[in-house]
């Protein structure tokens, strides 16, 4: 069919299409009349059992189907089509011309019995499509060992799993996360959510990241670092459709910078928001010397990038940094839910409006980025960076 008929026709309400049928099937009684055999009675019964269950179905079958359904209920009410036919502007009345000409001397037994037919099939698709919606299978994605990677209704979900280590990110959880999102960014989801496994969102970097390293490969670790997060960040950056993150429990460094690249932040009430780079003897990376001061204003910024001030759930909403807190006991019922709603919502439209939001930023946000990893390159090798990290350890081998 051509593309204007099609366009016209998707102004074609299918309720209203319904209705248009309900009004014509007045006259069905009277084709009832002319029938004699008892085979064509119970064809017409089910002919208008056929015309009650079609206003049953919830989902638009599509134009191609309903201009078939319009054809064979003219073929089978009125026989051949008789009407003149309608100029070539005229694009709806035209579609639904053709439809019903194309049936030529079909007869209206055989356009009743396929009418009914199709009907069917359409309601058996349906029930049976709502049987799989009601319980979706979750699909797991292979590959993983850092993070769980699943798939069901619609949503992506991305989810950090070193719970024993609060959802430490490692380098191997890095390169498995850019991968994650490069595939989720082309999949069929609608949206992806980032969440974490357990007590925690993520405590950020893995400090072991820096650990073990010899004094000659100080230099290549710094630089093989910067350009793993650089290309991590960009990867957020560049992510084409809703990116969601929920923030489950406590989130430390990256993983809190990276809220400002998240389309929405649903975070439990027991999550914290903590940037403790000074305090670690590095810098803001994840876009956050930029988008930071714009969410929240610079005086707010200030004193979570400088400072190190941990923010509760209710501040950092607060702050705009998190959409919305939910009670930690009905935080995962709630946010699902409402998720799976959203992630009904028709995909394209979801992925060009984040991307018309976010293209005017693209260019400079690539820019920040690059230009906060070269500043944590240098970071990673100054000595106030490496007392913070050897400290760490000490805490810790002390406890
Ligand atoms: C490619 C490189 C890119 C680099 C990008 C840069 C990013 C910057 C950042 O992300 S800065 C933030 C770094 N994170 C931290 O400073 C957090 C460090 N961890 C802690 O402070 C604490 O562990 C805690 C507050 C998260 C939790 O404390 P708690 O006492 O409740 O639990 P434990 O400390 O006993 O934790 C259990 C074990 O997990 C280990 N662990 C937790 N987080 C980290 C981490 N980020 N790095 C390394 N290890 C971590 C912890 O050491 C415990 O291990 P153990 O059982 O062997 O002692």
């Amino acid at each position: 069919m051509a593309a204007p008929a099609l366009t016209f026709l998707r102004r074609l309400c299918w309720r209203s299409l319904c209705e248009a049928r309900q009004a014509q099937a007045v006259c069905i009684p009277a084709v009832h009349l002319h029938m004699t055999t008892a085979t064509m009675q119970v064809s017409q019964k089910d002919f208008e059992k056929a015309q009650e269950q079609l206003k049953l179905l919830k989902k638009d079958p599509g134009n191609e189907t309903k201009l078939k359904l319009y054809a064979l209920f003219k073929q089978a009410t009125e026989g051949p089509c008789n009407s003149p036919k309608p100029g070539m502007l005229d694009f709806v009345k035209k579609a639904k011309w053709d439809a019903w000409n194309s049936l030529g001397n079909l007869s209206q037994d055989n356009a009743r019995q396929k009418y009914t037919e199709l009907v069917s099939s359409l309601i058996s698709a349906e029930s049976a499509g709502q049987t799989k919606d009601a319980s979706p299978e979750e699909s797991r994605h292979d590959g993983y060992e850092t993070i769980i990677v699943t798939t069901k209704n619609n949503i992506t979900k991305i989810m950090f799993n070193r719970p024993e280590r609060k959802n430490a990110i490692n380098h191997q959880m890095y390169r498995e996360i850019i991968k994650a999102l490069q595939e989720a960014g082309k999949d069929d989801s609608t949206i992806a959510v980032i969440t974490g496994n357990g007590e925690y969102y993520t405590s950020g970097n893995d400090l072991n990241n820096f650990a073990n390293v010899q004094p000659n490969d100080m230099e290549k670790m710094a630089k093989d670092g910067a350009e793993l997060l650089k290309e991590f960040v960009s990867c957020f950056i560049d992510f084409p459709k809703p990116l969601i993150a929920v923030v489950n429990g406590p989130a430390i460094g990256i993983s809190v910078t990276l809220l400002g690249l998240c389309d929405i932040v649903y975070a439990s009430d027991r999550a914290t928001f903590h940037t403790p780079f000074s305090q670690l003897g590095q810098s803001p990376e994840g876009c956050s010397s930029y988008l930071f001061p714009k969410i929240m204003g610079l005086a707010k910024a200030n004193e979570m990038l400088l400072f190190n001030k941990k923010l509760t759930a209710a501040e950092a909403c607060a702050w705009g940094l998190v959409t919305e807190v939910f009670p930690d006991g009905t935080f995962q019922k709630e946010v699902w839910e409402r998720l799976k709603a959203y992630a009904s919502l028709p995909k394209n439209s979801l992925a060009v409006s984040k991307q018309l939001l976010r293209s005017m930023e693209k260019e400079k946000l690539h820019a920040v980025n690059s230009q906060e990893c070269e500043v944590l390159k240098e970071r990673w090798l100054s000595d106030e960076c490496l007392n913070a990290i050897v400290s760490f350890f000490q805490r810790k081998s002390k406890l």
